[in-house]
C-alpha cells in the first residue's frame, strides 16, 4: 500500500532535472549565446532540491526523515518501508490485532523511555506532542519456592543487595584485565558470600536482569539504561503514536512522504550519474542523491540488503561483530484482575538457569488503563523458543507461569482469557532479533562505524549504529537526528574540502622540505654537471611525492565509495 505518492512538486523538479540534463547531453557544441543558456539551466539544476531516501521506517528512519524534511527548499525526502501494513519497526503499539485496544495495552515492542539517560529527547517530545505519560513503578518480587511476594521494606533490602552485587561485579571486572561477561561477574561475587548468601532473593532477584540472562553480556561495556532497569515511563496511548506524529507532522510541517510494503533489495552507487540506485523487491528502482539506511542491523547481516558496492570491511566487520539480542512479550488480557493492582511490576524468581528469562516480568497495564491487561517478557533462549510454540502451547506456558506466580485459585478468578497476543522478533524477517547489545569482547567503536557516513552517497542511522544509545528507541531516533544533520550541514562536502586541504598542505610541506634539501645540495655542489643530476633527480623525487600523498588519501579517515 502506497500512503503517498510523488507529490506534485516533486515531479515537477524531477521532470525539470530530466530536462536540464538532456538539454545540457544534447547542446555541447552550440553558439556562445547558448552556452550561457546552459550554464543558467545547469545552475538552475544545482539550485534543485537533493533527492533523499530513506529506507526503513522506525524511529531511526522516521526521525532522519523528519529532520531532512525541515530545509525543503534544499531537500526532498521519501521513506520507503518494507512491511505491508504498518511502520514503527521495533517499535508498534498493535491496533490492528484487536481494534478495541488503545495504547500501552498492546505494545509489542519498545514501549519504555528510559530515564536514566540524562538526556532523553522522546521524553521532551511526548510533552511537546501532548502524549500522556505514566510511571512503571511499584514492584512485588516473587519466589515461588518460599510462596512469598516481597514488597516494601523486604523488598527495599533485596534491591539494595542486589545493586551492591552488581556494582562490586562490574567494578572487580572492570578493574582486572580480562573482560568477563556479566553473569560470571555476578556468579563470582555471590559465591563469595561476601554481600549475601547465594540461596537468598537477593541473590535471586540480580539473576532476573536481561544483562544476566543474555548469553555473554560484557561487563565492560554495561549500560543499564538499554537494558536493566530505569524503563519507567510508557505512553499511555502507545509509543506507536509518537512515531505517528512524526509521519503525520503538525500544522507547519506536512506529512512525510512514506512508502510501505517496499522492501529494499540492493543499493548502487552511480559514479558516473553520480546517484545512488535504490532497486526494491517488486522491481522498482528510483535514483537519489543520497540515501539513508535505517534498518536493523540483522538485517544488513543477513544479507538481505546488498551493497555495490560492496560496504568497506570496517563495516562489514562491524555487520558481523555486533551482537543482537532475543527478547519477546505476550499480552493476555483476562476478563477480570486476579492480581494485586496496587503494584505495576511482577517478577518472579526461578530455580534454574534454564528457566532464566522466561517470562519472570510481567507489567500491569490496568495500573495506567481501565483494562485487565498483563504483559510479560521473554529473553535470551525462551524468547527464542517462545516463537516455535504454536498459540495453544504458548498460551498455556504463560497460563502455567501466572499459577506459579499467583496460584491456581487466584488465576481462576481472572475468568477467561479473552485475549492473547504475542510478538515474534526473531523470526520476523524485518528486525530478526530486537536490539544490539555488546558481547564480552566487542568493542564499542563497532557501533560508531555506522555514524560516520559512505561519502557522499551512504548513511546510516538506527540504534545499532551508536553505542550511546544502542538498544534503546531514544538512541535510535537520536541516531536519525544525527544523520539528518549530516546530510543538512554538508559533511561529506566538508570532509572533502578538508581533504584536499589537508593533501594541498602535504604537497606544499613535502615541495618545501624537497627546495631546502635542493638548496643544500646545490650549497654543497659547486659542479655545473652535478647540479644538471640534482635537477634531473628533483623531477623524479616529485613523481614520487605525488604517489606518496595519493597512497596517504587511500588510508584516509573517512571512507568514500
Ligand atoms: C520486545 C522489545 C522491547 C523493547 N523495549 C524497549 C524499551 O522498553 N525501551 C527502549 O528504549 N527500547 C526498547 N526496545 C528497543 C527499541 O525498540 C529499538 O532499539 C528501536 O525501536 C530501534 O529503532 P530503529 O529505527 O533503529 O530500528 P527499527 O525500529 O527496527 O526500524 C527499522 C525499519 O526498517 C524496516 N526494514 C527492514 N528491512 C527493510 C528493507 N529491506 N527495506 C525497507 N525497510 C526495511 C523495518 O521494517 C523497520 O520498520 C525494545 C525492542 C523490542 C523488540
Amino acid at each position: 500500500m502506497e500512503l503517498h505518492r510523488f507529490s506534485r512538486t516533486q515531479m515537477v523538479y524531477v521532470t525539470v532535472l530530466s530536462l536540464c540534463f538532456l538539454y545540457t547531453y544534447t547542446n555541447g557544441q552550440k553558439s556562445p549565446s547558448t552556452k550561457n543558456k546552459i550554464e543558467e539551466d545547469v545552475q538552475e539544476v544545482y539550485q534543485l532540491p537533493k533527492e533523499v531516501i530513506v529506507i526503513g521506517a522506525g524511529a531511526a528512519g522516521l526521525a532522519a526523515a523528519r529532520k531532512l524534511s525541515s530545509d525543503k527548499q534544499n531537500f526532498t525526502v521519501t521513506v520507503y518501508e518494507a512491511r505491508k501494513d504498518r511502520y514503527g519497526g521495533r517499535v508498534w503499539t498493535d491496533k490492528l490485532t484487536d481494534m478495541k485496544a488503545r495504547g500501552a495495552e498492546v505494545d509489542l515492542g519498545g514501549s519504555a523511555l528510559s530515564v536514566i539517560s540524562k538526556e532523553n529527547p522522546l521524553i521532551e517530545l511526548a510533552e511537546q506532542f501532548d502524549l500522556k505519560m505514566a510511571s512503571v513503578k511499584d514492584l512485588q518480587f516473587i519466589v515461588p519456592w518460599e510462596k512469598k511476594a516481597y514488597t516494601g521494606a523486604e523488598l527495599s533490602d533485596i534491591t539494595h543487595q542486589a545493586a551492591q552485587i552488581l556494582g562490586q561485579a562490574i567494578n572487580q571486572s572492570r578493574a582486572e584485565k580480562v573482560e568477563i561477561s556479566m553473569k560470571e561477574a555476578i556468579d563470582r561475587v555471590i559465591a563469595t558470600g561476601e554481600i549475601i548468601d547465594s540461596a537468598s532473593a537477593g541473590a535471586h532477584f540480580v539473576k532476573c536482569l536481561p544483562s544476566y540472562i543474555l548469553d555473554n553480556y560484557s561487563t565492560r561495556n554495561y549500560k543499564p539504561e538499554a537494558l536493566d532497569v530505569g524503563y519507567d515511563k510508557v505512553l499511555l496511548d502507545g509509543m506507536g503514536e509518537l512515531l505517528d506524529r512524526l509521519v503525520s507532522g503538525s500544522t507547519d510541517e506536512p506529512p512525510l512522504h512514506l512508502n510501505l510494503n517496499k522492501v529494499a533489495r540492493q543499493i548502487k552507487v552511480d559514479k558516473e550519474k553520480k546517484k545512488v540506485v535504490v532497486r526494491f523487491r517488486d522491481g522498482l528502482q528510483v535514483f537519489a542523491d543520497m540515501v539513508v539506511v535505517a534498518i536493523p542491523v540483522s538485517v544488513i547481516a543477513s544479507g538481505e540488503l546488498l551493497f555495490e558496492p560492496e560496504l568497506p570491511k570496517k563495516y562489514t566487520l562491524a555487520v558481523q561483530e555486533i551482537n543482537v539480542a532475543a527478547a519477546n512479550k505476550v499480552i493476555l488480557e483476562f476478563e477480570h484482575v486476579f492480581w494485586p493492582a496496587e503494584f505495576g511490576v511482577f517478577t518472579r524468581a526461578v530455580g534454574s538457569d534454564a528457566e532464566r528469562g522466561n517470562l519472570q516480568t510481567w507489567v500491569n497495564i490496568n495500573r495506567f488503563l481501565a483494562k485487565c491487561v498483563l504483559i510479560g517478557f521473554l529473553f535470551g533462549q525462551p524468547a527464542v523458543e517462545f516463537e516455535k510454540l504454536d498459540p495453544e502451547e504458548a498460551k498455556n506456558l504463560a497460563l502455567n507461569v501466572l499459577n506459579e506466580m499467583f496460584g491456581e485459585d487466584l488465576v481462576k478468578q481472572g475468568g477467561k482469557l479473552v485475549r492473547f497476543q504475542q510478538s515474534k522478533w526473531v523470526t520476523d524477517p524485518f528486525s530478526l532479533g530486537t536490539s544490539s547489545y555488546p558481547k564480552v569482547g566487542s568493542d564499542p567503536g563497532l557501533w560508531d562505524t555506522f555514524a560516520a557516513p559512505l561519502c557522499p552517497y551512504i548513511y546510516f542511522a538506527g540504534e545499532h549504529t551508536t553505542f550511546e544509545g544502542h538498544g534503546t528507541i531514544h538512541g535510535a531516533y537520536n541516531s536519525g537526528i544525527r544523520t539528518g544533520n549530516q546530510i543538512l550541514t554538508g559533511l561529506c562536502e566538508t570532509l572533502r574540502k578538508e581533504e584536499e586541504r589537508r593533501k594541498a598542505e602535504e604537497r606544499r610541506k613535502k615541495a618545501e622540505a624537497k627546495k631546502n634539501k635542493t638548496a643544500d645540495e646545490l650549497h654543497d655542489n659547486k659542479s655545473q654537471e652535478d647540479e644538471t643530476d640534482d635537477i634531473v633527480e628533483d623531477d623524479e623525487t616529485m613523481k614520487d611525492d605525488a604517489e606518496d600523498v595519493e597512497e596517504v588519501g587511500k588510508r584516509d579517515v573517512k571512507t568514500e565509495l
